[in-house]
C-alpha cells in the first residue's frame, strides 16, 4: 500500500514512512493510495475474531509486505495486553443504550487503542532502521497521557507534549506530569488546544527543522492512529449484527478533532455496514455547523465547556474527510485550505453538501444538557458517563441501533461528574493515588518560536 498526501504534493510513500512522517511534508494529509474493501464473506467471518485478531485482518491490507504477519501479531497481542478488559473494548447495554467502552487501557480514555499501538509500533520501526524520533503532540487531555504511556522508558524516542495550561482536568495533567522518565516532556503552554496544536503543524511545517530533529506525529495526523481506531467500528459491529451484513448500524461519536469519527467513516468507506455516523460536538460547534450549512467556519473562541478534551475549533482530520468528499481532487483540497487560512473558513457547494448530511448527521450538546444526561443515564441505570460521552449519548436520542462511543473513564472528569450527581466515580488502579505524586513541566508562551527554541535546547543538551 502506498501513501499520498490530500494536498497532493509529495510523491508516494509506503506504510513505515507514512508512520514516521507524521503530517506531509505538503502540510496535507496522509491518505493511503486506495482503501481496502471488505467483502460480507469476509464481514461474516470477522464476527467471531478477538479484537487483536480483528486488528490484524482489518490493518493487514493497509501495511502490506512492510511488516511480516507475524511480526504485526506480536506488536498488536503487546499493545493489548496492557489493556483491563480481555475483550479489550466490551459493549455494554446501558438503560436501552449500546455502550462502546474505550477506557479500559493504561490511561482510561480511546487514545489508548491506538497510541499504546503506536509506541509499539515506532519502536519496532526505530530497532529496524537504528533511527530515532522525537515526538511532537498537542493534547486537550487524553492524547497526551496515552502517547506518553506509550513510550514512556523506550529507547530512541523522546516525547514533547504541548497542552493548554489549565484548560484539561486536574487528573488528564496528573497524568502526564507525574512521568518522570527522561525521555518524557511535558510542556504547558498559555493558550487553547487550538494554540498548541497550531505550533505542532507550524514547526512540522518548518521541514529543515523537522528533518534535522526527526521530529515525529502522535496526534491523530498519524495515520496510523485512524487505522488503529477503525478496528473498535468492526469489533462494535460483530457484536451488534453478529456477522450478518445485512445489518446496519449506526454510531454516535464524541467528537473534537475529528479523528475518532474519521475513523469510523474509514470503516464504513472499508465496506461496514454503518447506517449513520452521529458527529456529536459540545459548545465548540464548527463541525455541527459544518454538517447543516456545509460551512466550516471558526468562531471567534474556543469555549471553555464540562467535555474539556472536545474544546477544539479547528479539528485536523477533516482535511481527510473533505479529501473524499472532493473525490480525491488534491487541487480543491488545497484551495479550500488557502480560502481557510485567509478568511478562517471554507465552504463546500449544494451536490457536496448533500453527501455530507448523508454521510453524518450532528448535534451540538450544551453543557446543561451534558449535565442532564450523565443525571438521567445514573438515575435510570447506576451507570456513570464521562461528560463527553454523555455528549454522545445525549446527541444520539430517539435513534435505534445505535452504539455509543464511550471515550474515557468517568472518573478522570470528577468536577463534571460532581455536578450532575454529587458523587464521583470510583477510580480505576490505573488513576488512583496520581495527585500526592511528584510532578515535572515547564510553562511556555503559545508561540512556535518559543516551543521550537525549549525543543532545541532540550535535544541538544541530551546528546
Ligand atoms: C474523552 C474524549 N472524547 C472525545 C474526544 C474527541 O475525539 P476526536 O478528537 O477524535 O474527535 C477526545 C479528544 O480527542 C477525548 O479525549
Ligand atoms: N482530544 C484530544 C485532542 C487531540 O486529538 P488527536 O486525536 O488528534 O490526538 C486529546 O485528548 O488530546
Amino acid at each position: 500500500m502506498h501513501y499520498l498526501s490530500t494536498r497532493g504534493g509529495i510523491a508516494p510513500i509506503g506504510f513505515a514512512d507514512a508512520v514516521m512522517m507524521g503530517l506531509a511534508t505538503d502540510g496535507g494529509l496522509l491518505i493511503p493510495a486506495e482503501i481496502p474493501e471488505v467483502t460480507p464473506d469476509q464481514l461474516r467471518a470477522w464476527a467471531g475474531l478477538s479484537f487483536q485478531e480483528l486488528a490484524l485482518e482489518v490493518m493487514t491490507p493497509f501495511i502490506g509486505e512492510e511488516i511480516p504477519r507475524e511480526d504485526l501479531r506480536a506488536l498488536i497481542d503487546r499493545s493489548y495486553a496492557t489493556f483491563a478488559h480481555p475483550q479489550v473494548t466490551p459493549l455494554v447495554e446501558v438503560g436501552g443504550n449500546r455502550i462502546l467502552e474505550l477506557f479500559h487501557g493504561p490511561t482510561a480514555a480511546f487514545k489508548d487503542v491506538a497510541l499504546q499501538f503506536l509506541g509499539n509500533l515506532f519502536e519496532y520501526l526505530l530497532a529496524r532502521s537504528g533511527g530515532r524520533l522525537n515526538i511532537l503532540g498537542a493534547t486537550s487531555g487524553d492524547t497526551g497521557s496515552a502517547a506518553i504511556y506509550g513510550v514512556r522508558g523506550k529507547e530512541r524516542i523522546q516525547i514533547f507534549i504541548l497542552h493548554p495550561k489549565g484548560r484539561i482536568s486536574p487528573i488528564q495533567e496528573r497524568q502526564m506530569t507525574s512521568v518522570l522518565d527522561e525521555n518524557v516532556h511535558n510542556i504547558a503552554v498559555r493558550g487553547t488546544f487550538d494554540d498548541a496544536q497550531g505550533i505542532v503543524k507550524s514547526l512540522f511545517g518548518d521541514l529543515p527543522f523537522k528533518s534535522a530533529y526527526s521530529l515525529g506525529a502522535v496526534n491523530s495526523i498519524n495515520w496510523a492512529r485512524i487505522l488503529a481506531q477503525s478496528v473498535y467500528y468492526f469489533h462494535a459491529w460483530a457484536r451488534v449484527s453478529g456477522g450478518d451484513p445485512e445489518r446496519r448500524v449506526s454510531f454516535s461519536v464524541p467528537t473534537g478533532n475529528f479523528g475518532d469519527v474519521f475513523a469510523g467513516y474509514l470503516a464504513k468507506r472499508m465496506g461496514l455496514p454503518v447506517e449513520r455516523l452521529v458527529i456529536a460536538t459540545n459548545r465548540n460547534d464548527i463541525l455541527t455547523r459544518f454538517v447543516r450549512t456545509g460551512d466550516y467556519a471558526v468562531g471567534d473562541r474556543v469555549y471553555q465547556t464540562l467535555s474539556p478534551a472536545m474544546d477544539i475549533q479547528i479539528a485536523s482530520n477533516f482535511e481527510r474527510y473533505l479529501y473524499y468528499l472532493l473525490d480525491g481532487d488534491s487541487d480543491r483540497v488545497r484551495a479550500l485550505f488557502e480560502d481557510m487560512r485567509s478568511s478562517g473558513r471554507l465552504e463546500v457547494d449544494a451536490s457536496h453538501h448533500r453527501r455530507v448530511e448523508a454521510d453524518f448527521a450532528a448535534a451540538a450538546v450544551t453543557d446543561e444538557e451534558t449535565l442532564e444526561q450523565i443525571r438521567s443515564t445514573y438515575s435510570s441505570s447506576g451507570y456513570i458517563l464521562c461528560p463527553h460521552t454523555a455528549v454522545g449519548v445525549h446527541a444520539a436520542r430517539g435513534m435505534r441501533d445505535v452504539v455509543c462511543l464511550a471515550t474515557a473513564h468517568p472518573a478522570k472528569f470528577a468536577e463534571a461528574v460532581g455536578e450532575a450527581i454529587g458523587l464521583e466515580a470510583a477510580q480505576p488502579p490505573s488513576l488512583q493515588g496520581l495527585m500526592g505524586k511528584e510532578c515535572r513541566c515547564i510553562e511556555l508562551d503559545a508561540t512556535a518560536e518559543a516551543v521550537k527554541g525549549h525543543l532545541q535546547g532540550a535535544l541538544e543538551a541530551a546528546v
